[in-house]
This record gives C-alpha cells, structure tokens and sequence, in this order.
C-alpha cells in the first residue's frame, strides 16, 4: 500500500505549540503529589510496583478540573517502555516505567508478545481516574524496527527485525536501486529487512505490509492498519523533503507493502472500542502516529534553534543535531529527519548503556561513578559495543567490541568506558561539521545516562561545549507532546 498524506511537518507545528506551552509556565511537575509510586520527573522513577489505587484516585480527583484534557505518551525502548500522562501545561500527572517481559522463542524472544503485552501492562499502569481525562495517545519505537504484517489481519507474518539487526544480504539489492550513500544503503535500514524479507519468505507477500514497532503498536489501538510516519518511514526510503516514496523504490516488485506515510502527531482515530471499554478512556480518544524513540527524545527536550543537540544515552547513543543543511551519508551511518524548514542530522551508535548493563548494575553505575573525577583524563582506550557490529560513525557490521585491558579497580573501568563512549560520540559530531551540517554549539542529553552527572562533566571536557541534563528526558514525554499536537489538530 502506497500513498501519502502531505502536511506541514508535525514538530515545527509541535514546537510552535511547544513554546506556547511554554509561555503557559510549562514547569518541571511538581514533587510527588499523592503516596505509591506514581512519582514525577523530580524523583528517581522505580519501576511499576503494584499499587493502591485508593491511594492515587484520592488526590487524583483534587489534582484534575471536571473535563480537563490529558495526552498520553508511550515510549518503547530498546531495554523497555514508559508512558508519560501530561497535562496542558506540560505537567507529568503520571508515569511509570516497565522492563520488557522475555518469552524465550526458537531463535531468541517473542518480541511481539512482550511488545504487545508491555503495551497493554502499561495502560493498565495508568491511573483509573486519570484514564477519562486521556483525550489524545501517541507512541514512539525503536527506529528500523520492523514488522512485516498481514495485510488483512495485522498479525506477523515472519519475526521482527529489530533496531540494530544488519541484513547484509540485502544490501546489494538496495544499493543496485538507491541513490549513492542513501540511508537506505546500510545493512541495519529498514529497506535492507524488507528486501531480505523478501527475497527469503514464501508466505503470502501479496497481502503482506511493512509496519514499524510504534506503527504495529499504534494499530493495536486505532484499528487503521498501514499507516506509519514520516520519521520512522525515513529508513524504508520516505523522502521527507517531497512527503512521498521515490519512483526508485515505488517502481520495486514489493512496493505494496509499503505503508501509508503521515506526519508524526496526525490524529489517525479514535480509540478502538474495545479498547476503550477495557480500560475506561472517554469516547473521543484519539491515536496520533508516532515518531522514533531519539527523535521523542529531542522533542522532550525542547531543543529549537540550530546547533543545540540531543544526545539519547539510552541503550545505544542516538544524536540528533538541528541544522539548516541536510546530510545524508550511508558510509558513515549518517542521515537526516526533517523538522520543519530545518534537519536533525546524526545517527546511532551501538555504543550506550546496553555495554554499562552488561558489566553493572544501575546500583553500581551510581556508586561507582561517584567515586570518578570527571575532570581527570583516563588513559583507556575502548571501543564499547555490547556485540560486533557498529552503525555510526563508523558504519561497519564486523566492527568487534574493545573493551580490555581491564584494570582492576572497577572505578577505573568504568571511568575508561564512560570517557570512550565520550569520545565516539565527540568524533559523531566532529563527523556531522565535516560532512556540512551546522556545527553544535551545546547538548542536551536524554535517556538513562542522562543521570550521571559525573558522566555529563566528562562529556563536557571531551566535546568542549556545554553538556547538560534535558529538563526532560524521557521520550515518552516527547510522545505525549506529540499526542497534544494530535488535540490541538
Ligand atoms: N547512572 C547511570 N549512568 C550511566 N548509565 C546509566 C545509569 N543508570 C542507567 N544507565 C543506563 O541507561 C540505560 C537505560 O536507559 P533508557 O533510556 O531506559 O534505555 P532504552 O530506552 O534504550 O531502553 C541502561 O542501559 C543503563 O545501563
Ligand atoms: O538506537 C536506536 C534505538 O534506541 C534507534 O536506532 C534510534 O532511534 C536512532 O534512530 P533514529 O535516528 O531514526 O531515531
């Protein structure tokens, strides 16, 4: 299914609001309002725990106006899900967060269950008296990841292809038919997954359609299946600039599997009645589509002007640079979202948290990084990669982890990771001024790294500009920001 709907696109519209949200006094949320563990940005949020809804409703009903009007967003991760409820004002009435149920299945896991089931857990995380205040819901997903879907029922034909899988046996294929250096032409774009769907299924493909995981997820809840948006259709070939498909792939045996393409933050429908019966959302409850999680991200945190930057140091380390020049440039892993008039350029490394989780526990992250003195060089030289394989900047599938020699003590380890993991992502945007984009002049920093101040300073002595916590760093909250620009549609 190939068509699109062009509209402005979605985050100046979102910034706009955004900064007319933000003269409402758009403030950090206020401390922890009610008892149990629905807690707002200011306190560690600890995973969901079952809790008494009597403790929440209570205060819940003094927090809200009679009809005051809630946006929900939910972030799928690379290690987990959140969802951020928001109100106008931007204030976090509630969140919490959920680790991904494993289902060990023949290959690895059944990520559409625990995607499915995350899903469903998370709205049933959801204050009860909050749910009838809900009046707009987006998702944002791991980028690149990719469900091929029945057409006719929507349910998964052959097993997802997540954020980082390389399909190397496509990438011939792609580059035979794309412009050179196109995003398309890295063995992780979703092209290369659809290609080598292709070229290997022998179920039905007449039927078939490409979703990707805020696409599948979003289905779930309005009904309307093919449709995705135009930051997550970038990697399957979307041109964002002219809001369409180009004729290279349209003119492609497979091309019917492509979905529909609307800005991120479009109203889509309404809630499926089901849904909204088995939960207790309010009868006008709109989905909106979604974006991807690094772009979520840096729509949480409001960064506006060329220049500023996001770095996500979630599981991997994702950038987005804002720039008035957009570059793309497969050899290194580097390509372009739009925003409006201008371009967030960058990509993502596999580099991130996902190689700290391997070796410590967020309780010994803390401890540890306590006792390091950011202002200190460290001596060790890594390349931390939690598995051979690496995206940008250098875009090489066989590129192994370097992690040793490892000292003994763990405060110096640690220390050499941090300050290597620094370091790549100084030499990411030392890339991007080469290749033409507008050179950074500060950074925001999202995602579970975003905690460590110790890693922040040391961010800052090795890139040389202002580092900083986002005041938001959740990308369920640059979700819920996209579900209020759906309302405000
Ligand atoms: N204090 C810390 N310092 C550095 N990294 C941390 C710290 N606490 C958690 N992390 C890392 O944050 C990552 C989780 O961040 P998150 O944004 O939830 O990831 P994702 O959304 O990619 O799943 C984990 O990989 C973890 O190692
Ligand atoms: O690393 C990732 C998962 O967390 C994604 O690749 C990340 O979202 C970067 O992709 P994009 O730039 O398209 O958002």
């Amino acid at each position: 299914m190939v068509g699109t709907f062009s509209v402005t696109h979605p985050a100046s519209t979102l910034l706009v609001s955004w900064s007319s949200v933000h003269t409402f006094g758009f403030h950090d949320p206020l401390r922890n309002q009610f008892s149990g563990t629905w807690l707002c940005k200011s306190v560690r949020k600890p995973r969901v725990r079952a809790m008494s809804i009597g403790s929440v409703k209570g205060n819940q009903e003094k927090g809200l106006e009679v009809g005051e009007r809630l946006y929900l967003g939910l972030d799928f991760g690379t290690s987990g899900a959140r969802f951020a409820l928001i109100d106008k004002g931007g204030t976090i009435k509630a969140e919490a967060k959920r680790e991904y149920p494993l289902y060990p299945s023949e290959e690895s896991y059944d990520w559409i269950r625990s995607w499915k089931d995350t899903l469903y857990l998370l709205l049933e995380d959801i204050p009860i008296d909050l749910r009838k205040h809900i009046v707009s819901i987006s998702i944002d997903g791991t980028s690149a990841t990719t469900i091929i879907v029945d057409g006719n029922t929507g349910e998964p034909v052959w097993r997802p292809f997540l954020y980082n899988e390389s399909c190397p046996d496509a990438l011939p294929m792609v580059k035979s038919i794309a412009p050179p250096n196109h995003t398309v032409c890295s063995g992780s774009s979703t092209l290369c997954k659809l290609v080598s769907w292709w070229n290997n299924a022998d179920s039905n493909k007449k039927s078939a359609l490409l979703l990707h995981q805020a696409d599948w997820l979003l289905w779930l809840l309005h009904g309307k299946l093919g449709i995705s948006d135009y930051n997550n259709a970038l990697k399957v070939g979307y041109d964002p600039e002219v809001d369409s498909y180009p004729s290279w792939l349209v003119s492609q045996s497979y091309s019917h599997v492509l979905p529909s393409v609307v800005a991120p933050g479009t109203s889509i429908g309404y809630l499926k009645e089901d849904i909204r019966t088995k939960f207790g959302f309010q009868e006008d409850c709109v989905v909106c589509s979604g974006t991807t999680d690094s772009i979520a991200a840096l729509l949480a945190a409001r960064a506006t002007q060329p220049g500023k930057a996001v770095t996500s140091l979630g599981s991997t380390l994702a950038i987005k640079l804002l720039s008035n020049t957009r570059i793309e440039d497969s050899r290194f892993g580097v390509y372009s979202h739009r925003l409006d008039d201008k371009w967030l350029v960058g990509g993502a490394s596999n580099t991130g948290g996902a190689v700290l989780r391997q070796l410590f526990t967020d309780d010994e992250l803390e401890k540890l990084s306590e006792q390091i003195n950011p202002l200190e060089a460290s001596p060790l030289d890594y390349y931390p990669l939690p598995k051979v394989g690496e995206r940008f900047p250098v875009a090489d599938p066989n590129l192994a982890p370097r992690l040793l020699p490892r000292p003994e003590n763990d405060v110096e380890y640690l220390h050499g990771i941090l300050e290597s993991i620094a370091r790549i992502e100084a030499k990411a945007y030392g890339l991007l001024k080469d290749l033409g984009a507008t050179e950074v002049d500060e950074v925001f920093t999202a995602g579970g790294g975003a905690k460590n101040d110790k890693w922040i300073k040391i961010r800052e002595r090795v890139l040389g500009l202002p580092v900083s916590s986002a005041i938001q760093t959740e990308a369920a909250y640059g979700a819920a920001l996209l579900a209020f620009k759906g309302d405000q549609q």
